[in-house]
């Protein structure tokens, strides 16, 4: 009798990449003395996310890619990759991350096929196990896979370095600043593609001066500042951390002073007819706000709310060093 052989379940980590007391000092150089750039730091990626990592400038956040991606020495603290550790078995720990540097680094006479059949090449993927055509389609490049990458548009170039990222099948993958100095219809074409390599299944961690970017895109965030984490949680769950709302109404006559009926609350009136009220949702609602105003003898013509969004925060957590700039505008 035929015994039915157990299937054994596929083992995945419990997170994509685990860091502890990860620390790094750069040697001093000439005057400069030893640099401590990551402070001991701690930090999950969850398997799946979309991870932003953000920081001002010198933050620590090179540091940090490089060290997973192979490029610097730690100085202390641990590193785990889907589940290896970087010391213990560093080709597997590299097998298991693919990389987009910030650089369009690439030999502009080569073709895209080129390209990745040699990438492939490094990283010993067998000839029949390449999906160079199927890289091609997913990052739109299949009709020039035979042209010359200089002739790729950068755009083009950028989406080139992430199939090359990709060429070992990384069940991670890192964007260094994805979106730098490119233009807003290709910004969106880019996110695009990175939710659905994503939605496929690749975590993917990247860094972004773009705090919109952030906001939009990736649902964990982490900010480190001065090689320490400052945050690193849902993105829900950071928004809800500043309190604060704003509700600006258009009243029905003009006023001279904010009626006293909002003394609890903290109120500008930066035009006859427009009362600003400032309230913390966590411990006051918007309906005492309309209720005061309608204390007051006012009707409300209009009514529209504010609430913080993540450059608040940023600067908050960040010690507003930094002169962050919201919607299209970076961070740096
Ligand atoms: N090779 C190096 N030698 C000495 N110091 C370095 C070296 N590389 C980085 N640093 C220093 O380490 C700190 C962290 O730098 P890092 O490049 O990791 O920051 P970052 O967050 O990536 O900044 P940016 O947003 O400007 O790219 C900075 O103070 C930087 O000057």
């Amino acid at each position: 009798m035929a015994h039915a052989v157990p299937v054994s379940p596929i083992r995945l980590p419990a997170s994509a990449v685990e860091v502890r007391g990860l620390t790094k000092t750069y040697a001093g150089t000439g005057k400069a003395g030893p640099k401590l750039a990551l402070k001991g730091i701690d930090l999950t990626i969850p398997r799946g996310s979309l991870f932003a990592l953000l920081g001002p400038n010198g933050a620590g956040k090179s540091t940090l890619i490089n060290i997973l991606a192979g490029l610097v020495n730690k100085s202390a603290g641990s590193v785990a990759i889907w589940g290896t550790d970087i010391d213990e078995h560093p080709r597997q720990a590299r097998a298991s991350i693919g990389v987009v540097p910030q650089e369009l680094n690439m030999d502009p006479f080569f073709t895209p096929r080129e390209i990745l059949e040699l990438q492939a090449g490094l990283y010993g993927v067998p000839k029949r196990e390449r999906r160079t055509d199927e890289l091609l389609a997913a990052v739109g490049l299949s009709d020039k896979a035979d042209a010359h990458a200089r002739s790729l548009s950068g755009g083009m170039k950028r989406r080139l370095m992430v199939a090359k990222a990709m060429v070992h099948s990384p069940p991670v993958l890192v964007l260094d600043e994805p979106t730098a100095g490119v233009d807003v219809e290709l910004r969106h074409l880019l996110w695009e593609h990175v939710r659905m390599l994503n939605r496929a299944g690749s975590t993917v961690l990247l860094t972004t001066h773009y705090l919109q970017e952030a906001e939009e895109l990736c649902d964990t965030i982490a900010i480190i500042n001065h090689g320490a984490v400052v945050a690193c949680e849902a993105k829900s769950s950071l928004l809800r951390r500043v309190d604060a709302k704003a509700v600006i109404m258009l009243v029905d006559r003009d006023l001279d002073a904010v009626p006293a009926t909002l003394a609890g609350f903290t109120a500008d009136l930066p035009e006859p007819r427009r009362l600003v009220v400032r309230y913390q949702p966590s411990r006051q609602r918007i309906d005492a706000v309309l209720a005061a105003v309608a204390a007051a003898g006012l009707s409300i013509v209009d009514l529209t709310t504010e609430q913080s969004d993540l450059e608040d925060i940023f600067l908050q957590l960040t010690g507003g060093a930094h002169a962050a700039a919201s919607g299209t505008g970076a961070a740096a």
